[in-house]
This record gives C-alpha cells, structure tokens and sequence, in this order.
C-alpha cells in the first residue's frame, strides 16, 4: 500500500528545509516526470498547448515548455499573468527561448492543465469556467499537473473541473484525487518523485492507498484438511432471500467450507448451502443485513450477543440495537444512505447523503475516533476502508458494480474469510481487492455484469 496526505505542501517545505533541496529543483522534478512521459509516449510531430496559472501550477507548466520546446510544437496559453516568484522565472525562462505563446484555446493533439494545483483557494470565475469547458469539449489528449484544476483540497468541484486521462501527481498522493466525486476527473494517477526517494519525501501517514499486492487469496496450503478446516459461515436470512443466496455463493466459493443460511422456514436454495433454523454449533462467523427487512429485536439481541466475528450490512443499519456491539469483532460495509443512518443512531451525525459523499473522509474519520476497533467499508466509486484511526482506500471499482447484488457478493466475501480466521481488518482489505479486481477482469459490456459473473471472476483471481 501507498501514503496517502491531505497536504502535501508542508512536505515540500520539509525537503526544501531538511534536505536543503530547493523549490527549483522539486519544480525541475516535476515538469521533467511529464516531459519524459510525453517524450515516451507521443511522436514528435504532435502539438502541445499547455496553459499555465499563475501561481507554482503554472510554473511548473512553463518549465514543461522549455522541457518539450523543438522536440515538439509546444504553445503556451496564459491564463492570469505570473505572480509567484516562480512562475515570474520560468516566464522569462520560457520567453526568452521564443516558445509560442497563444490567445486562443485550440483542440492540441495534447493538452497539459497547469492552471490550478494545491492552491486553488476560492470559486472560480466565469472566464475560468468558460476556458475549462472549452478545453473539456477538446478531444485531445488530456494531461493534468498535480490535480485536474477546479478540484479542491477536499476533493470537491465547486464549479467544474478539468477532466484529464491523467494526473502527475507531485510528491505524494492526495486524497483530494480520492474522493468520489474526482474519480470522474483525474484519469489514471501518476505519482511523480521530487528529487529524494518516496520513502524520505513522506512522513508516516494515517491514509493508504491499496495495491493487488494487498490482497491476501484464501489458498490452501496443508494437504490434510477437511472443510470444518475452513470454517462454517451462518447467514442470517431475512424477507429478501435472494440476498442471502447472493451472500451464500460467493462466501463458498471464496473458500469457505462451509455455509449455512439461517432461515425460519424452509426455501429453496443453491443445493451446495446447506439451510438450519438455528446457528450451527460449529459457526466460525455470522453474516447478517443482507435483505434483512424486519425482525424482531429479541431475535436480533440473541444472535448480536454471540461472541463470533460478524459481518453488518444493508438493513441493519437501521436497527438501533446495533450501536451495544460495534466491538473488534464487527466488519460493517454500509453504502452511505445506510452510513448517514448509522452516523445518527451513533450521535455522531445528522447529515444528509450529498454533505457525507461531499466529505467522505472527514465522516469516516469521525465515525472511527468513536469506535476505532471496529472495521468500517464505506462503499463508493472508492471504497474506503477504515480501523484504529488508519484509512485504506480501494480504488479499484468501477460503474460495472452498479447493480444490486454486488454488495451482496461483496458482504458474502469478507464473511468467508472471516469465517476461515481472517483478522476483519485483513479480511475486509482482501475481500475488498477481490471484490474490485474480480469486477475489471469481467471483459463483456461494462453496463451487463450480475452477481453470477462476478463471482465466477473471483474464482479465478
Ligand atoms: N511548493 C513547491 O515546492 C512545489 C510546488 N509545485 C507546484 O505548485 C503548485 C502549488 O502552487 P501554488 O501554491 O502557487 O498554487 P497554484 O495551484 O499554482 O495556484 C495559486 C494561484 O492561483 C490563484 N487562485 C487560486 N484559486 C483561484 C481561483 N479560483 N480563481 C483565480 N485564481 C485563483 C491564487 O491567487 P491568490 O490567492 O494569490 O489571489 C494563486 O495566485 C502545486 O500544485 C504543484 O503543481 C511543484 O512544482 C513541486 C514543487
Ligand atoms: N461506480 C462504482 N465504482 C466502483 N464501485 C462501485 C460503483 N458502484 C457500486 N460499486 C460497488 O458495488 C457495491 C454495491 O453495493 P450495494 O449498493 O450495497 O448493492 P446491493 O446491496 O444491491 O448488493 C459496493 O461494493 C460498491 O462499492
Ligand atoms: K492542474
């Protein structure tokens, strides 16, 4: 897994201060990671128009222009006169090599966003809203330094944003680029060295970025087992039973030797899950939401005080009696209506959907100073993921999974693998990473996947 910051700034300041690295150097690292890039990947015959801010974004734009200047035919666009010191300096850097400078916005083979990087600090004007639509309805090929310009630091589009294929991001991740509302905007994420390596450029961190290599597959290695050797999921039934089946399936075929759904009268079921009217005596862990609808709390207190490792999920948000057993054995993978109940019944806040997807992980943190043991998955564009005060975000998923039933499977995955003796931290990271990468394996149209077809993806991970 990577770092993730809120700020990057004060680590820049750091280097420059520790190091004696200079502001110019960094900037040289940053304009020369997209040079090398565009170098790479493009032929030279290709046009560039790169338009530049006024503040670091924008120079470090104008330095790219010198970096690229008769390799290939590059034209600068400025959007308010240089005011930092250097943007001051790469301006007359980049005037004094006679690179073109342009009055108009054109559809460029390539288009490089250097307006706005971590110092966009109030709504953007008109003229400004104007020149990013333009550049939006280019069909070049769209590149944005550090973060697509009208993205805030909270990852927020007051007004609108550039939307690129790819952002340089300078120095260490942001989690600006990782809000749901950016995941539209910033393309593929690139992170760019500043001139020390990552691991002195970051200080410790409080914020991950997941990575394939994270995700731990339940393979079997000892030759002598039986399925009580890995577990016995119990899935509690409510009025939707299709849910459970869901659950069910994917719990089974992620490794779980056994599943059971709970259910108070007989249905018709996968013939390889086995149903009961009582939690078996050999239960390893309990799945419990999922279609739940209505049950009664007697019924509910019985099976929330027993001492398994369990999964909450969909309707059980919405049960009070929850908030008396939010211990270290508890997964909860809510979808944020379900989470902005969940924050209510926790007295930790009484928001609406668009104020929590606004500040997803201000609200996630928020709900883990409360409950810091209990294992949170906030489902998403990206899912984040959330323990002892640390965050893991998962930004694999895709607008595939958008179909009821995918957070069936995915409840049904973590359930496995807590049943098989996953830590639920470990458990809910791994499931997650399946869930995800199991869905970009799926190859036929992206509007078309159901439960079934993830699943099998998942058995081939
Ligand atoms: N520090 C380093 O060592 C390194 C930094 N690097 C680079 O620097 C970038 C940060 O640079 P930055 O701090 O100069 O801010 P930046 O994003 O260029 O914008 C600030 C200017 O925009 C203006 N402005 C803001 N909002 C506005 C609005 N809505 N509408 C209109 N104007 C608005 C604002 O105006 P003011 O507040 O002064 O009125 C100010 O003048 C960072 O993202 C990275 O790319 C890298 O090279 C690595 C080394
Ligand atoms: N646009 C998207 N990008 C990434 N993941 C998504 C997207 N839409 C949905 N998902 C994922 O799909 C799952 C949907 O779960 P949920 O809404 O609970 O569905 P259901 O309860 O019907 O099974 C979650 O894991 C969510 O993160
Ligand atoms: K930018």
């Amino acid at each position: 897994m990577k770092k993730v910051f809120d700020e990057v700034a004060s680590l820049e300041k750091r280097v420059v201060k520790d190091f004696f690295l200079s502001e110019e150097i960094l900037m040289e690292h940053a304009s020369n990671s997209i040079f090398n890039y565009i170098l790479k990947k493009f032929r030279k015959n290709k046009t560039i128009l790169i338009v530049c801010g006024c503040g670091n974004n924008g120079a470090d734009g104008l330095a790219l222009a010198r970096l690229l200047h008769k390799n290939f035919n590059v034209k600068i666009y400025i959007v308010k006169e240089p005011k930092s010191a250097m943007a001051k300096l790469q301006y007359k850097r980049a005037k004094s090599l006679n690179i073109e400078f342009v009055h108009n916005l054109f559809e460029a083979d390539i288009i490089v966003d250097c307006i706005f990087g971590t110092g966009l600090n109030k709504k953007l004007d008109e003229n400004i809203i104007n020149l990013i639509a333009s550049l939006n309805s280019f069909n070049s090929f769209k590149i944005a330094c550090d973060i697509p310009s009208g993205i805030d630091i909270y990852g927020q589009i007051i007004n609108i944003a550039y939307k690129s294929d790819i952002t340089f991001t300078m120095g260490a991740y942001k989690t600006s680029l990782f809000s749901d509302t950016a995941k539209d905007y910033v393309g593929d994420i690139k992170l760019v060295n500043l001139g020390v390596h990552k691991d002195i450029f970051q200080i410790d961190a409080d914020i991950f970025l997941l990575e394939k290599k994270d995700m731990v597959l339940p393979f079997r290695n000892n030759k002598n087992s039986h399925k009580g050797t890995f577990g016995h999921l119990n899935i509690i039934a409510g009025e939707k039973i299709g849910a459970s089946i869901i659950s069910s399936k994917a719990a089974f075929s992620f490794g779980a030797g056994l599943v059971t759904i709970v259910c108070s009268k007989e249905q018709n079921i996968t013939e390889y899950i086995m149903q009961s009217r009582n939690i078996a005596q050999n239960c390893t862990a309990i799945a419990i939401g999922m279609g739940l609808g209505e049950i009664y709390d007697k019924n509910l207190e019985e099976i929330l005080e027993l001492n398994f490792p369990k999964v909450f999920d969909a309707d059980i948000f919405y049960k009070p009696l929850i908030v008396n057993y939010l211990d270290e054995n508890i997964v909860l993978t809510p979808h944020p209506k379900e989470f902005i109940s969940l924050l209510k019944l926790t007295n930790i806040a009484d928001i609406s959907i668009e104020e929590l997807q606004n500040n997803r992980f201000l609200y996630v943190k928020k709900f883990c100073k409360k409950y810091p043991k209990t294992t949170l998955l906030l489902k998403g564009a990206n899912v984040l993921i959330a323990k002892d005060n640390k965050i893991y975000i998962n930004s694999y998923g895709t607008q595939v999974l958008s179909k009821g039933g995918s957070g069936d499977v995915l409840s049904g995955l973590i359930a496995s693998l807590l049943a098989q003796g996953y830590e639920p931290l470990n458990a809910t990271i791994s499931a997650s990473l399946a869930h995800t990468l199991a869905s970009k394996k799926y190859k036929k149209n992206n509007y078309s996947l159901n439960p079934n077809d993830l699943i099998k993806k998942v058995k081939k991970l």
